[in-house]
């Protein structure tokens, strides 16, 4: 089974993976690819074998040079996948034609690629029928890839040819029709009668996936040397290639030395490399200018402030130093992924001037810092965005409020919590949820109506302390809430009560002498815990809300040191679905935790924040 197929840029941005096949390949073959293979000038090989971490892969690749797309293929070695050459020159025809560098995301190519799996699974099927109905009569050895059935060889050069010119097109884009597809899959399957028609095929075409540094190899052009027996035995059946390859001119040719890329000590370690490359026959000749020519402006393109040493490296060298480690990220590369997850931010109700802000500090972290290993930018980008939300919302000192009760009792105090916030937001019913937890918890508790604004509210807050039989101050209506708390503060040292919450009106952010009578009431009071209640339900108002509380709570008080909110209950969580953003938006905004999550109508209905799976919804 083929277990992965991966296409990315030459600057190490994974642009696609087959989320079907999964993730779950073992060690770091791409990695190992892309170092021991492609970074040593080693391309040109037919593939790579990876047995690290005893995974038994081997991986086969292309390129679109014109593109800078790299396209990975990778499969149990044990399985001798016929199709993946074909497959990987599909994808790659495939894919140049939606690619857009500015696009980060491509999950619409999962249905291209799906189809085109199919039909290369089909094709090798077809392949391998039609290969042993002729066996049988045929039966012939000579028949079985000698070289004089022609029908199997027009049938398997044509098959390269096409092939070919996928691959090493350069972005000329020979395209084929779908239907040309097709026809050549008969082609293919004509041409395909003998077992070593096939190999060679096979071979040949993987080959031509690495074409284009195989004909940097090939300028080396000095060893002869084979040790891959299944590249040998596609390199005997076209004679004229040989032929063509006496004519070699470049070994003596000017720019032979500027190709030489490698040190001398591993150009003689990769006789292997420079055989296949020299096999490849006249097809890869003829390319050879525009594989140098490519490769010069490539460099001309990098190598502007490239050290010299750098220069002297090949094209694919280059390519994949920016993946190796080398490369600076820069705030263009950044931008298409910060933009893809600002959207996905507010898309979670974290308000736009949040996620701005965010997208901001993330780039400002990642600006300069070079790419520890082969990853996708896009990757980089949202590991590090995940950290950043981690961080902003694991509280930075300790909310443990039983603890606190705790140790304000050893002192003979009450513990004081005051609820706030906008009207409506759920401030009784959640002061009554946290009273049943505290009971839960074998603390005292007591309740102080503060709201003496609204109407009704002292008597919502008496129904929510009789059902959980717990004492309630209360002064009726028109009192001022802030000497109200206070004498519920008192009555519960001298009682003895370890909590006591206190319940305000609710008031909106920009209401000036409401604000003002909270400010008093905290100033007075010195509460252990200014518990700020909202909705999850909002978006961009939560920012007004938060910051707007908090900056009244400051400039309205009398005090030199102000109080300010110290933590965030949220409400109706279990009404807005994925839509959590609300949570980021008020601890960025306001720098205190979520102490606790409002998740129901009824007393049970109070969680805490669970920081990691926030984190998860938040980038999903
Ligand atoms: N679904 C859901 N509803 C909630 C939650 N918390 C509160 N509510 C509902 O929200 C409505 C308002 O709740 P209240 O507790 O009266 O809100 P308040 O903030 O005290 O209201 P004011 O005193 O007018 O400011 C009620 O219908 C509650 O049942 C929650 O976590 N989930």
């Amino acid at each position: 089974m083929l277990e992965q197929l991966l296409i990315f840029t030459r600057g190490g941005l994974i642009l696609w993976t087959c989320k079907e096949l999964g993730n779950a390949l073992k060690g770091s073959p791409i990695d190992t690819l892309i170092r021991s293979c492609l970074l040593e000038e080693r391309s040109g090989l037919a593939s790579f074998n990876y047995d690290a971490a005893g995974a038994g892969y081997t991986l086969k690749w292309t390129f679109h040079n014109e593109l800078g797309l790299v396209f990975v293929a990778v499969y149990q070695r044990i399985l001798h996948l016929l199709y993946v050459d074909d497959l990987l020159a599909m994808v790659k025809r495939e894919f140049a034609e939606v690619y857009d560098p500015k696009r980060v995301e491509y999950s619409d190519f999962d249905e291209t690629f799906r189809q085109l799996r199919k039909e290369a699974e089909a094709r090798a099927e077809e392949m391998k029928k039609a290969k042993q109905v002729n066996n049988k009569p045929v039966n012939d050895g000579r028949k079985q890839g000698q070289g004089k059935k022609v029908g199997g060889f027009e049938g398997g050069n044509k098959n390269k040819s096409e092939a070919n010119g996928d691959a090493d097109d350069n972005g000329k884009n020979r395209k084929l029709e779908n239907g040309h597809s097709n026809g050549n899959h008969h082609v293919v399957v004509e041409g395909s009668r003998g077992t070593v028609v096939t190999n060679g095929k096979e071979n040949e075409s993987s080959n031509t996936g690495a074409f284009d540094v195989s004909k940097l190899q090939k300028r080396r052009g000095k060893g002869t040397k084979k040790t891959d027996t299944v590249v040998s035995k596609g390199s005997k059946e076209d004679p004229k290639k040989k032929i063509t390859k006496k004519n070699r001119v470049w070994d003596d040719s000017p720019a032979a030395p500027k190709l030489d890329f490698t040190d001398p000590v591993e150009e003689n370690g990769n006789e292997n490399v420079e055989v296949v490359a020299a096999d490849q026959g006249e097809s890869m000749m003829d390319k050879e200018e525009i594989v140098s020519s490519d490769s010069e402006s490539e460099e001309d393109e990098e190598g502007k402030d490239a050290k010299p040493d750098t220069k002297k490296k090949g094209w694919f060298s280059s390519m994949f130093q920016s993946i190796a480690g080398k490369a600076n990220l820069e705030k263009a590369d950044l931008e298409p992924a910060l933009k893809a997850l600002k959207d996905r931010l507010m898309t979670k109700n974290v308000a736009e001037e949040i996620a701005e802000k965010l997208c901001e500090s993330v780039a400002a972290s990642l600006v300069g810092k070079k790419q520890a290993s082969f990853t996708r930018i896009f990757s980089t980008v949202q590991a590090a965005m995940e950290e950043a939300l981690v961080r902003i919302l694991t509280p930075r000192r300790s909310i443990d409020i039983l603890r606190d009760v705790h140790a304000a009792k050893e002192q003979r105090k009450p513990y004081v919590v005051v609820f706030v916030g906008v009207n409506g937001v759920g401030k009784s019913t959640n002061l009554a949820k946290v009273a049943y937890w505290l009971l839960q918890h074998n603390v005292s508790v007591m309740m102080a109506a503060c709201d003496t604004f609204r109407s009704g509210a002292v008597e919502q807050l008496r129904t929510h302390a009789r059902r959980l039989q717990i004492p309630i101050f209360e002064k009726g209506y028109e009192k001022d809430p802030a000497v109200v708390a206070k004498e519920a503060i008192q009555e519960a040292t001298r009682n003895g009560t370890d909590v006591v919450l206190v319940d305000t009106a609710g008031r909106m952010q920009d209401n000036e002498p409401l604000m003002r009578a909270l400010s008093k009431l905290i100033y007075l009071n010195n509460p252990d815990l200014v518990l700020f209640v909202g909705e999850a339900l909002v978006g961009n108002d939560a920012v007004d809300q938060l910051s707007k509380f908090n900056q009244k709570l400051a400039d309205l008080s009398t005090s030199p040191n102000p109080r300010l909110i110290d933590g965030i209950l949220l409400t109706k969580f279990d009404t807005i679905d994925d839509k959590v953003g609300a949570a980021l938006s008020m601890v960025y905004i306001s720098g205190s935790p979520v102490m606790f999550v409002g998740c129901g109508q009824s007393y049970t209905d109070l969680k805490k924040l669970n920081v990691k799976s926030i984190v998860k919804t938040l980038l999903k």
